[in-house]
């Protein structure tokens, strides 16, 4: 089995468990649960430097990147930074996270928050919504179309964004549809944790103009920004360029600073 099997073969039975401990109208009583969203790709088309920064404590193919850090202090550091977004991690097992990571960076944070999390069920979606999220992220390594339609259009029907996840044309192909915002490519194979901006590159010209083209993973240079841009790139999610420092917030802010100046 490779690891993306095992996490959602895990995640199905976390699922699962978590249905039967609370239920859907619970969440749907939480106060954050009819918040005023704000949309990241709106963010995304109005930025010059379209950077979305990542909360990722450790993750299967890098084991830990930062264990000591608070997620506050990471929001509000990211947040004065001026990034467009904040993605946070929230699967425990292979990742570090969780939906109190989600909700403690809400409290101090105004900036668009993607649930970075493995979504094979709309339960999912809603807890999303019930702990500050603006955004999801759907994986199309491990949803069928159809599952990417209901799921996407669940969404939407919440108020939420909708960045869909792909890696290779065949993924893309079957995922273009129009209840998605933006289209994420993963440089980071999730099967074999390769890593190659390429894969950016190459898919760019197959992501219809209506949708926000992001690019995933293994981002480290100002240069390699820009060359994304030229392929029609307006975001850039970065996780462990930021999170290897002491201070996330601070590295964003330098990294931003030299990427628009
Ligand atoms: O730390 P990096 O290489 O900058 O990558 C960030 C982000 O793209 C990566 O964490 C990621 C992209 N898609 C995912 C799906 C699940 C978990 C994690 C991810």
């Amino acid at each position: 089995m490779n690891i993306l099997d095992k996490i959602v073969a895990d995640k199905r039975k976390e699922v699962d468990l978590k249905k039967a401990l609370i239920p859907v109208s619970q969440l749907e009583q939480a106060v954050l649960y009819n918040r005023d969203t704000v949309s990241l790709a709106t963010s995304l088309r109005n930025s010059s430097s379209g950077i979305i920064a990542e909360h990722k404590r450790r993750s299967p193919s890098k084991s830990v990147i930062n264990q000591s850090l608070n997620v506050q202090d990471v929001a509000k550091g990211y947040e004065e930074a001026g990034v467009c977004g904040m993605s946070v991690l929230t699967d425990g097992k292979y990742f570090g996270g969780s939906l109190d990571d989600l909700l403690l960076a809400r409290a101090v944070a105004k900036i668009p928050l993607l649930r970075k999390e493995f979504i094979i069920d709309e339960y999912q979606i809603l807890e999303a919504r019930a702990h500050g999220a603006d955004v999801i992220l759907l994986i199309a390594a491990i949803l069928s179309k159809n599952e990417i339609k209901a799921l996407s259009e669940t969404a939407k029907s919440l108020g939420l964004d909708v960045l869909l996840e792909v890696h290779n044309e065949e993924e893309l192909h079957k995922s273009i549809m129009p209840s998605l915002d933006m289209l994420g490519v993963n440089n980071r194979n999730l099967k074999t944790f390769e890593v190659s901006l390429e894969t950016s590159k190459t898919l760019s010209k197959l992501i219809p103009d209506e949708f926000v083209k992001v690019s995933e993973s293994g981002i480290s240079s100002i240069d390699a920004i820009k060359d994304l841009k030229q392929y029609g790139y307006q975001g850039f999610l970065i996780g462990e360029n930021f999170m290897k420092t002491e201070n996330p917030g601070k590295h964003a802010d330098e990294f931003i600073k030299a990427l628009i100046s």
